[in-house]
């Protein structure tokens, strides 16, 4: 039961209908009308090359919860899929929903996922920082993978344990040797790419948006401690359940998602 002050709203105002950005025409999330999907023969397999000791710690940002790595230098990388420069992992972070129905940003043929995990990569051969990138055209290269309720993820485990130390916002706790490789699907030859933005402020549309066909497996219970996070600070009268933050599906305006396999 919720304490009076635990009473738990389920929408959060940040969340509540399309931040649409004036004149963005490369916005995300987007639906991927698979049909629609133009096959690539010159994407390559993607190359990442993760550091578990690069993991640094784990905190509630208020709208989803980040793990963040060290980046400054090329510890952790990603390079090859449709990319033609080295990008580094920053961080990685998840959207969900208040139930399985749904939670994810993308979505394939309408389908609804009940979460997706994006790792945020940034181009360290043309900038120095993220911050400077982020702001830039081919500055981020972000994964997204789906996850469906099923069998418990082992690997996911050692995150869910750490979230109720970060259960309000702003919280942060040392997080080492986790190897964001654990949550890429076996089959990572297989997936869309397109150009659009984040999909939190500012929106920049900087990002080069790689989604997985395949998904990965979480238990109905790893998710249910994704829920038990709240959007407030430990000082705030009324708790918010972190829950359905996710973006709505915005225009593709002309653009061609493309795949990377027939
Ligand atoms: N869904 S998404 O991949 O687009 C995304 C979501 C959240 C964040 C974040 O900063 O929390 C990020 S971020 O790590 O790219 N930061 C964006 C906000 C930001 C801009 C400039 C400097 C610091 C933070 C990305
Ligand atoms: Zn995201």
């Amino acid at each position: 039961a919720c304490s009076s002050k635990y009473v738990l709203s389920q929408v959060h105002p940040m969340w509540q209908g399309p931040l649409a950005v004036p004149g963005g025409d490369r916005q995300s999330p987007v639906d991927i009308v698979v049909r629609a999907s133009v096959f690539d023969s010159e994407l390559k397999p993607l190359v990442n090359n993760y550091d578990p000791d690069t993991c640094q710690q784990i905190w509630n940002n208020g709208y989803s919860f980040l793990v963040e790595y060290d980046d400054t230098t090329d510890k952790s990388t990603l390079k090859g899929g449709p990319l033609q420069d080295k990008f580094r992992l920053c961080q990685f972070h998840f959207h969900w929903g208040e139930s399985n129905a749904w939670g994810s940003e993308h979505t394939v043929d309408r389908k609804l996922f009940p979460a997706e995990l994006h790792l945020v990569h940034w181009n360290s051969d043309k900038y120095s920082l993220f911050e400077e990138a982020v702001m830039e055209d081919n500055g981020l290269a972000v994964i997204g993978v789906f996850l469906k309720v099923g069998k418990r993820h082992e690997g996911l485990q050692k995150l869910v344990d750490a979230l109720p130390a970060i259960r309000h916002k702003d919280s942060v706790v040392e997080f080492n040797r986790f190897d964001p490789a654990c949550l890429l699907p076996s089959n990572t030859d297989d997936y869309w790419t397109y150009h659009g933005s984040l999909t939190t402020p500012p929106l920049t549309e900087s990002v080069t948006w790689i989604i997985m066909k395949q998904h990965i497996e979480v238990s109905h219970d790893q998710l249910a401690v994704f829920r038990s996070l709240l959007f407030t600070s430990a000082e705030e009268d009324v708790q918010k359940s972190m829950v359905n933050n996710f973006r709505v599906q915005q225009p593709l305006c002309g653009r061609t998602v493309r795949s990377s396999f027939s």
